[in-house]
């Protein structure tokens, strides 16, 4: 890549070096290009990569530059430049200089349930609700920069007044741990900065060049920081987009783009209009909807890549439905464009709940994926302690199934115990399972120890049978019920958890399962546009083989090709040729809790994640909405989201026709499926 490969005001930006720079423009206009060819630039100028600092936001975004740069500069320059988001530079300040604030170089640094548990302690109280309230509004606080004191001072009611008053006996435990939490991680070295001249000099000697990527979405404390790190020869380059900006719940603040000239009056203000990513139908869409907002900065976005597909607006009868048709749509692209990778979608939603339905969907139709931001439901802990005892059922050799389930939950028998059983089972080349009948075993092992063994090990024997012979959805249900009540496992959540909330969130994330398990059982009769497919009944047996396939393959693909799903706060300054906005509902998308008010500035921030959604696409776009939508457990009507309207699709909309395109899509679907097939036995033949 070389600069040929910028515009003119991009260009701009990247040759501009005499002093402060901001480069203020919509999505897709190549900003964070700039940045990365800047470095180059920086480097052609003679500065020395260890003195360039780029900050993103995220540290996936971190590692994505760093490859870029690479790519640019070489290896070696690559690795020496310090790209890093706020958070981990202020980690770096703290190991080299905390010292000055009291600190040790080896702090620890608190996670949020660490925070959670010293708010308990230094408040005094075990309900998690008021804990996790401090813990907000504390964080808040320290984004704006107060101490206690002055937290206390700002406090409006009886209930922040409490907050600042743990506020300070929550530091003082903190300092006594030598620990930080995460804004420490910028406060501290902003007061580092800010009181030691020393420390100041020495950074501001150290980075001669500061590049700042969704600068937007800084708030108070980072620009302080970012002040002190620059200090009055202000060489440094943000990048952001006001209509991007999405962190503001969580204290990020707009008026570091209003300051920005004010406190830098030497700084030169560069736009950038043209759009490189997305379609003229993709753009007009977000155009339209961004320009419901007010605006701060008026900005003009232009594509050259031609008007492209029409936007697809799905609608969904629930949310089960609105996955097999985002499925659908995967399966359908792919076959009419043979070079398409699972890697060009993303599956775009408010809330990482949302997802869980899409990876089911994806997974019973052998498209891999995953989770980005947030956890895949099938690695939450209770679901993989069920489906260790799933694959158990299937193949009892199977030692690492085994293991967990023989512990999950615990039945008395220890770590020593199946110590002894796993050598003899390596001594004698025997499986785990294997070896717990065996004669010889008695030598080695307690009647006591030998006797749990023993049960285990009937219980899943036992336990197998009934699996083979419970068919359909009912059976299949109430013996997973009954299994389940047999080992105990609520009772174990609850154990477990010191959380009751998080207990019961878990316990019913096992429900769940078992109605999806239930439901593969009953066989599936789905009738979509008029046509009608119908699957048989299984035995729970059958299914438990079928989840162990997909898990297996689910393990064995590291691999880059992989359908996206994530929520649209960490899709950010990403993009994708194809993405399915997800759920685009009233309550949804705005997202509204049930006491919650959606006031007019948080509807504002809501559209602007619409448009941060919509600008995530490359050449095509489906926005589903439902009809119907599931809500704490019930089913209430689906109302379209106010942004769909906003979107202004009349022109340039097709609406999905879910008969004609199924059918056509699991014609072409099937046969290249078979085609790949014969390929591959082909292949094998030749290489025999
Ligand atoms: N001058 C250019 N010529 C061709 N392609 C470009 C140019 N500038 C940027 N691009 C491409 O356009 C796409 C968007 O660029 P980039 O991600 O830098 O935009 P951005 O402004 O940072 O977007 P966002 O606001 O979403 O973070 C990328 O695929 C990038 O490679
Ligand atoms: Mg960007």
């Amino acid at each position: 890549m070389s600069e040929a490969l910028l515009n003119p005001a991009q260009l701009a930006a990247v040759h501009h070096l005499a002093g402060p720079c901001l480069v203020i423009a919509g999505a897709g206009s190549g900003k964070t290009r700039v940045i990365t060819q800047k470095i180059a630039k920086l480097l052609s100028e003679g500065y020395r990569a260890k003195s360039i600092a780029a900050i993103t936001f995220t540290n996936k975004a971190s590692q994505e530059m760093r490859e870029r740069a690479k790519h640019l500069v070489g290896n070696k320059a690559g690795q020496d430049l310090l790209i890093s988001t706020f958070h981990s530079l202020g980690v770096r300040i703290l190991r080299e200089d905390g010292r000055h604030l009291g600190l040790k170089e080896q702090f620890s640094i608190l996670d949020s349930d660490d925070v959670l548990s010293v708010l308990r302690d230094a408040g005094g109280t075990t309900d998690a609700a008021t804990a996790k309230s401090w813990q907000w509004t504390i964080s808040l606080w320290k984004n704006q920069n107060l101490s206690p004191q002055q937290a206390l001072a700002y406090a409006k009611d009886d209930m922040e007044r409490a907050a600042a008053v743990v506020m300070q006996r929550y530091q003082e435990r903190l300092t006594a741990y030598q620990a930080v939490d995460f804004d420490d991680l910028i406060g501290m070295p902003l007061r580092l900065l800010q009181t030691n001249d020393e420390a100041r000099g020495k950074w501001q000697e150290t980075l001669r060049y500061v590049l700042v990527d969704e600068y937007q979405d800084t708030n108070a404390v980072q620009y302080e920081l970012l002040k002190c790190l620059v200090g009055t020869r202000a060489m440094f380059t943000a990048v952001g987009d006001d209509d991007q900006s999405i962190y503001g719940w969580r204290g990020a603040t707009i008026e570091n783009l209003k300051k920005l000239p004010v406190d830098f009056p030497q700084l030169k203000i560069i736009p950038l209009e043209q759009n490189y990513r997305s379609t003229g139908a993709i753009l007009r869409a977000a155009n339209n909807v961004i320009g419901t907002n007010p605006k701060l900065f008026a900005k003009t976005l232009w594509s050259e890549l031609g008007e492209g597909d029409p936007i697809t607006l799905v609608e969904a009868d629930g949310e089960e439905h609105e996955a097999e048709r985002a499925v659908a749509r995967i399966q359908s692209i792919i076959a009419s464009h043979p070079t398409t990778k699972f890697s060009d979608f993303a599956i775009l939603y408010r809330a990482n709940h949302q997802a869980r339905i899409f990876e089911q969907a994806l997974r019973r139709a052998e498209i891999p994926y995953k989770v980005s931001g947030g956890q895949s439901f099938f690695d939450k802990t209770e679901i993989k302690d069920l489906c260790s005892w799933l694959r158990l059922l299937v193949n009892q050799d199977d030692d690492p199934a085994f293991l967990r389930a023989v512990t999950t939950p615990k039945r008395g028998i220890g770590h020593q115990t199946l110590g002894h059983l796993s050598e003899f089972s390596a001594k004698w080349k025997l499986s785990m399972f294997e070896s717990l009948f065996a004669e010889s075993l008695k030598a080695t092992l307690s009647s006591k120890a030998l006797h749990g063994l023993h049960e285990f090990g009937r219980y899943i024997v036992d336990l197998e049978y009934r699996a083979r012979h419970a068919v359909g959805a009912e059976e299949g249900k109430a013996l997973m019920m009954e299994w389940l009540k047999d080992i105990s496992y609520e009772q174990h959540l609850i154990d477990q958890e010191d959380n009751e909330k998080v207990a019961v969130a878990r316990w019913g994330n096992v429900l769940d399962f078992v109605d999806w398990v239930s439901k593969r059982c009953g066989g599936e009769i789905s009738t979509e546009g008029g046509i009608t497919t119908e699957s048989p009944r299984q035995s729970l047996l059958d299914v438990a083989q079928t989840i162990s396939v997909i898990l297996s393959l689910a393990e064995r693909k590291e691999e880059q090709d992989q359908v996206v799903l994530t929520t649209l706060h960490a899709s950010k300054g990403l993009e994708w040729p194809h993405v399915v906005l997800a759920g685009v509902n009233e309550g949804l998308l705005p997202f509204k809790a049930d006491n919650d008010e959606l006031t007019p500035q948080r509807v504002e921030e809501e559209r602007r994640l619409m448009y941060v959604g919509i600008t995530r696409a490359r050449r095509t776009l489906a926005v589903s909405t439902l009809r119907r939508r599931k809500k704490n457990r019930e089913t209430v009507v689906g109302v379209p989201s106010r942004f769909i309207a906003e979107m202004k699709l009349d022109e340039g909309l097709v609406k999905e026709d879910p008969r004609e395109k199924l059918k056509r899509m699991r014609e072409q679907f099937a046969a290249k499926a078979a085609a790949s097939a014969e390929k591959q036995a082909q292949a094998a033949k030749d290489e025999r």
